[in-house]
């Protein structure tokens, strides 16, 4: 494996920026020094004064492979993900077949290992399959879910009985469990009620925001009636945000570190449903787009410490897909390119501090899904070295087709992006400007259940 030498960069350590270089071996950060003298080396950066910063853990990827390669497969994800300065991704279980059992995990995994150029985690489907939990925990499945709680992208979701008991085995198996909070009556309701309306907002309006708040505050009554920990994908809704910092109250004051940990997704950061008109049916997602309050409540979320986690809920599909009417568009928007790019304008904007960002796209991800095991998500000595360099002040426009998801697409049309320079994957460089990794590099980072020789 090729050593890397960064000169001339600074680097976010004791938190502030300061110059540095810094030294990869065997695929660790091996040194962080003001100077660092080496006799030999194979590759030298020269970083030209911009960051090094760690590279983002994406928690919430749908990559479509088994069964939707037209959307999106292992290897152009991956692609997409290594573009935009993520070097680890966790995929979730509504491809077709869905990831619901021991063989269908073991597919899956054989299909990522030989395409994906990121390492990845992968998600056990949680249905009516309640039995098939324990093996696919043994597989290897990094955490459970995305758990439906309303219907979505693959119809996988299930109702709260369901929920109940699926919460009963995870803590058994001491799993995480994920889930997707909107309530399924409501939308079926606000769906009916809306059944002419034919406006694209109308996807908005039919999940509101207590539709998610109130699917949040019954998997809180299960999460806690379970005794379990658990994470919310994709928090959206103001209303929700309170009930999340309540249960974080309601934890300090026992005493004890968080049980409940979630999730933002960038277009619910950095969209809102003014963009209804700009996007059309291409901004059809769930949870929807919401209004500038809950948008500013996110963001505010986010630096507090209610939200723990930015994860970009990377749902591509293609353009004619969405090309039609609201209501028969799917939903879904892909984001894992510019999750790392939308995060540095934000900082760049004062949004929120350099820190933080770092917290919410490597830091928190690996503590939460137990990744800080395989030396992920620590931007220090001894830790794998996945980096990314940025020139900050290189502010560029995004172009859907400049990106490398399948999709062809993205919600982010024409606003402003700081993109990595290098991408560099468990000290190799994977991203120059264009992709230079070998199709199947990828390692599989298998969760705390997994038992070895079965899931070869
Ligand atoms: N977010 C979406 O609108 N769609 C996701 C599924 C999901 O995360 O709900 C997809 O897989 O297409
Ligand atoms: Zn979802
Ligand atoms: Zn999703």
């Amino acid at each position: 494996m090729s050593d890397i030498l960064i000169k001339n960069t600074k680097v976010f350590v004791n938190n502030y920026l300061q110059p540095a270089e810094v030294l990869i071996e065997d695929g660790k950060i091996s040194r962080i020094a003001k100077e660092i003298d080496v006799q030999r080396l194979n590759q030298v950066i020269d970083a030209k004064g911009s960051l090094t910063l760690p590279a983002g853990i994406d928690v919430h990827v749908h990559f479509r492979d088994p069964g939707l390669i037209e959307k999106e497969d292992w290897y152009t994800g991956s692609c997409s993900a290594a573009a935009g300065g993520i070097t680890t991704v966790i995929d979730h279980p509504n491809t077709i077949p869905p990831t619901i059992d021991k063989k269908t995990f073991k597919d899956k995994l054989k299909i990522a290992n030989r395409n994906s150029i990121v390492d990845f985690g992968l998600y056990g489907g949680v249905t009516g399959n309640i039995e098939k939990l324990p093996e696919l925990w043994k597989s290897g499945a990094t955490a459970f879910g995305e758990i439906f709680m309303a219907e979505s992208t693959g119809a996988l979701n299930i109702d709260e009985k369901c929920l109940d008991e699926a919460l009963g085995v995870l803590k058994q198996l001491d799993a995480l469990p994920c889930i997707h909070a909107e309530d399924d009556k409501i939308r079926l309701e606000c769906e009916a009620f809306l059944k002419d309306d034919y406006a694209p907002d109308s996807h908005s309006r039919a999940r509101p925001n207590y539709c998610e708040a109130l699917a949040v505050e019954k998997a809180i009554k299960l999460i806690r009636k379970n005794g379990i920990k658990a994470h919310f994908c994709h928090i959206s809704a103001m209303e929700s945000v309170g009930l999340l910092r309540k249960e974080r109250y309601l934890d300090s004051k026992e005493g004890i570190a968080p049980s409940i940990t979630s999730e933002a997704a960038p277009h619910h950061l950095f969209l809102s449903t003014k963009d209804w008109d700009r996007l059309g049916s291409f901004g059809r997602m769930n949870p929807p787009l919401r209004d500038r309050r809950s948008v500013k409540m996110l963001l505010n979320s986010l630096n507090d410490g209610t939200i723990d986690v930015v994860a970009s809920d990377h749902a591509p599909h293609t353009e004619a897909e969405k090309d039609v009417d609201i209501k028969s568009a799917p939903s879904g928007v892909p984001g894992v390119e510019t999750l790392i790019p939308l995060m540095l304008v934000a900082v760049k904007r004062n949004l929120l501090p350099l820190g933080r960002m770092i917290d919410v796209t490597s830091k928190n991800p690996a503590r939460i899904f137990g990744l800080d095991r395989f030396l992920k998500g620590n931007f220090a000595e001894g830790y794998d070295a996945d980096i990314i360099i940025v020139d900050h002040s290189k502010v560029t426009e995004i172009k859907g087709d400049e990106l490398h998801s399948k999709a062809g697409w993205t919600p982010y049309e024409g606003m402003d992006g700081i993109f990595p320079e290098y991408t560099i994957a468990r000290g190799e460089l994977v991203w120059d400007g264009d992709l230079i990794a070998p199709r199947g590099r990828g390692n599989f980072l298998p969760g705390r259940g997994f038992t070895s020789g079965d899931s070869e």
